[in-house]
């Protein structure tokens, strides 16, 4: 049985009685699951999945590959690429044939040697099933994600739309700080994972380290389900411990996988050993072998294999993959593992929301059936060379070339006028696509998270989690005012969630703003390529909010006679705090303010919001509550109350008692462990907070809460600090109320802006 990657209530989807499948199908026969808040979508009683469903859905994985920054994801994806045929040469990562990997399509990821988009490919892989000799092809969508935390959205949008993943470490420097990022982000869409121990070639590999980490710092159970046979420069092929046999890499670049069923005698008793602490590991997370354990008797490699399979779709156990990308060694094996243990479209919980039905209504979980009526969602846009394209993944029913779709967002219909399966930037066209695989669109406007269905439903998927932005940077355009800069903005909006646009009202500048240095630099360099629009940069800037902390009632006339009609509104109600965001809320009865007058007041509100008097900052975490006014028969307007609404925020603002909130990061140093006071010193001259710091094989960890707006010219001063040997890197944790002194600071500058201006 299988278990779905959400975890709940069996329900009786799987309908794989009736169909004869292959061997491979019938040991893993699915039982799709749902949980107590969901109901299965009306469709899936009427378009149960066919044999044919079964079939090609068994053999169907969409997988991402996640890590650290610089673990090696570009280098295996390049692997994984030639061994399954869709490239004929490997071309490195900053390599010295100039070509770069296949996956960094960007010519700004192949200069800087880092992935910046994440790109999706598909390929097919052919298994020799270890247990019956059986012969398979699967089809792999595969998705390559950046590890620079910068980039995380890439991340995020991958994660939302695959059913499995492989999160890649290095073998020397283990768990680091994105790995904890990328795994707290596959928690949030339960993606099963499997770990692979990447770089077993570098002097200090220590996979058993790594998997204590994984233990210990990711709090998920792991057992290695290979043991490395030769170390360092002398890594050479893994022993299986599922199959109990050895595999070799031979001929080209690794390509002949050579499999003994003898072990190395200098490695059989520690694979035993390794073996055996597998079996506990399952044993802790996996009733069956639980039993068989306690029983005291030995599981079957059949038995070993679908535990390993149940525990890891049930996200309670990763297995872990051992083998050097670089050196061609051991990738085949992983393949072998994405498709053994990762799950199939049909196991995943895929939900959506039927927008005819109020919010709080139970979500429905779609069915993965050819013929069912068709949802998918559009996970990322991309302009390319032939115009906008759409990357999409099919839940539900089948996506045709040339047929109607629907937005659900935007109640706008159009038609697939082509339809394509990406491999990195090259495309193979296709006649249709089925539930569970991944596919792009040429010409489809749309924003990424749009839903699209063919119109006989009204689903509508979640939508993702969108990090607020915690750098901003004023452009001025540097010749003439040019259409192709807001162009180029505009499509970078859509683009990408976390990159935000805003015209400071009082200084006229355009503010970009997004999820770091990096980040936006990016984007000012992709201008000047791709737009022939070249800008300069203001310094970058610390993106402050500010809140208030205090509920405060208002009342307020807005009252101008100016020649012919004038203005009159009046309305009172009070602001309070709120966790995050903005909301309005109409508690006006009895008419006293007529409902055409209502929307100005909601949208003079967010107006308001959109810059705090106290610091020039945009306000966050304000309800706005409406519960009295009147109005002017002849006088009123909309507008009249737009200003109403605008004047009255900010006569009581300061009464609210605001402040300013600033961005949080959360910074993991690693150094020699004889630099210990020093990095710690230099984190607490920079207002940190200590949060963890370790000591391993001499080497020092230390995570800390440090303010943002501390963070500038960091990275020298830990070089200087640690004689170059220290690293760092950070993310984002939350925004947080500043202290005293610096909101004072900011008082101050804002003041003079505003002074200036006079
Ligand atoms: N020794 C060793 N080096 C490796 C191995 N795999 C990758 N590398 C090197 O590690 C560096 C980073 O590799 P990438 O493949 O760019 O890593 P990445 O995780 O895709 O990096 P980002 O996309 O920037 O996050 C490159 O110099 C690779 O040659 C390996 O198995 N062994």
């Amino acid at each position: 049985m299988l278990i779905c990657k959400a975890l709940g209530r069996p329900s009786g989807l799987g309908q794989l009685s009736s169909c004869r499948l292959p061997n491979v199908l019938s040991r893993w026969a699915s039982t799709t699951v749902q949980t107590s808040s969901t109901v299965v979508a009306p469709e899936a009683a009427k378009h149960p999945l066919t044999p044919d469903d079964h079939r090609r859905l068994a053999f169907q994985r969409n997988i991402g590959v996640s890590a650290h920054i610089d673990s090696g994801k570009t280098t295996l994806t390049e692997r994984i690429l030639y061994y399954t045929g869709r490239i004929r040469e490997i071309h490195e990562v900053r390599g010295r044939d100039n070509v770069g990997a296949k996956m960094d399509s960007m010519e700004l990821e192949r200069e800087k040697g880092i992935t910046i988009q994440s790109a999706a490919t598909f390929c097919d892989w052919e298994t020799v099933d270890a247990i019956s000799g059986e012969k398979n092809k699967y089809a792999i969508n595969i998705i390559d994600t950046p590890g620079h935390v910068d980039f995380t959205i890439e991340v995020e949008r991958a994660l939302r739309v695959l059913d499995g993943a492989i999160l890649v470490l290095c073998a020397v420097s283990g768990v680091q700080s994105q790995t904890t990022t990328v795994d707290r982000q596959m928690r949030r869409y339960n993606v099963p994972r499997i770990s692979f121990i990447n770089k077993m070639d570098r002097p200090g590999a220590n996979p058993w380290r790594v998997i204590e980490q994984i233990r210990s710092k990711l709090r998920m159970s792991a057992a290695a389900v290979q043991i490395p046979i030769g170390a360092e420069d002398e890594f050479r092929g893994v022993v299986d411990l599922v199959h109990w046999r050895s595999i070799y890499n031979e001929g080209h670049k690794g390509i002949d996988v050579v499999i003994k069923n003898e072990i190395p005698a200098e490695v059989e008793a520690f694979a035993k050993e390794k073996r055996a602490e597998l079996l506990y590991q399952l044993a802790e997370v996996d009733e069956e072998i639980g039993e068989i354990v306690l029983m005291d008797e030995v599981p079957t490699n059949e038995q070993l294999a679908a535990a390993i399979r149940r525990a890891t779709i049930g996200l309670k156990f990763s297995p872990v993959f051992l083998g050097s990308a670089v050196k061609n060694t051991a990738v085949q094996p992983l393949l072998d593992g994405v498709t053994s243990y990762l799950p199939t479209p049909a196991e995943s919980l895929v939900l959506a929301h039927d927008t005819e039905q109020p919010v709080d209504a139970p979500q429905l979980a779609l069915t993965p059936a050819a013929n069912a009526p068709l949802v998918g969602l559009a996970f990322k846009l991309e302009e390319g060379r032939y115009g906008q394209l759409t990357y999409m993944r099919v839940y539900q029913g089948t996506l045709k070339k040339a047929n109607l779709i629907y937005n659900a967002r935007t109640g706008k219909k159009v038609k697939v006028p082509r339809l394509v399966r990406m491999h990195s930037n090259d495309m193979e066209d296709v006649e249709s696509i089925g539930p569970g695989e991944i596919c792009a669109i040429f010409g489809v406007e749309c924003s990424s998270g749009d839903t699209f269905t063919d119109g006989t439903t009204s689903y509508s998927m979640t939508s993702m989690f969108v990090p607020d932005p915690v750098i901003s940077l004023a452009l001025k355009l540097d010749g003439k005012e040019t259409p192709n800069f807001s162009k180029a903005l505009n499509r970078f909006k859509k683009e990408d969630p976390t990159f935000r646009v805003h015209l400071d009202s009082e200084s006229k500048e355009t503010i970009i703003s997004g999820m770091g240095e990096l980040h936006l630099e990016i984007y000012v360099e992709r201008m000047r390529r791709e737009y022939n629009v070249a800008c300069t940069t203001g310094k970058p800037k610390v993106a402050f909010k500010e809140t208030i902390t205090k509920r405060t009632p208002f009342a307020y006339t807005h009252k101008k006679q100016t020649g012919g009609s004038g203005q009159f509104a009046r309305i009172a109600g009070y602001i309070e705090p709120i966790e995050d965001g903005g909301e309005f809320l109409d508690h006006v009865v009895g008419g006293v303010i007529p409902e055409q007058y209502i929307p100005g007041v909601e949208k003079g509100f967010f107006i308001a919001m959109e810059k705090g008097t106290l610091s020039g900052n945009p306000i966050n975490g304000v309800r706005m509550v409406l519960e009295d006014g009147s109005y002017h028969a002849v006088d009123s307007s909309e507008l009249a109350f737009r200003t109403a609404a605008i004047g009255a925020f900010r006569e009581i603002y300061h009464s609210a008692k605001p402040i300013v909130l600033e961005p949080i990061m959360k910074v993991e140093v690693v150094a020699p462990a004889e630099f210990q006071s020093a990095v710690i010193g230099s984190l607490n001259t920079r207002r940190g907070t200590i949060a963890d710091s370790e000591v391993h094989d001499g080497e020092l960890t230390v995570v800390a809460d440090v303010p943002l707006n501390d963070m500038f010219g960091y990275s020298n001063q830990l070089r200087g600090c640690t004689q170059g040997k220290g690293e760092f890197s950070m993310e984002y944790k939350v925004h947080a109320p500043t202290i005293a002194p610096v909101q004072k600071q900011l008082e101050e500058e804002y003041k003079k802006t505003l002074n200036q201006k006079k």
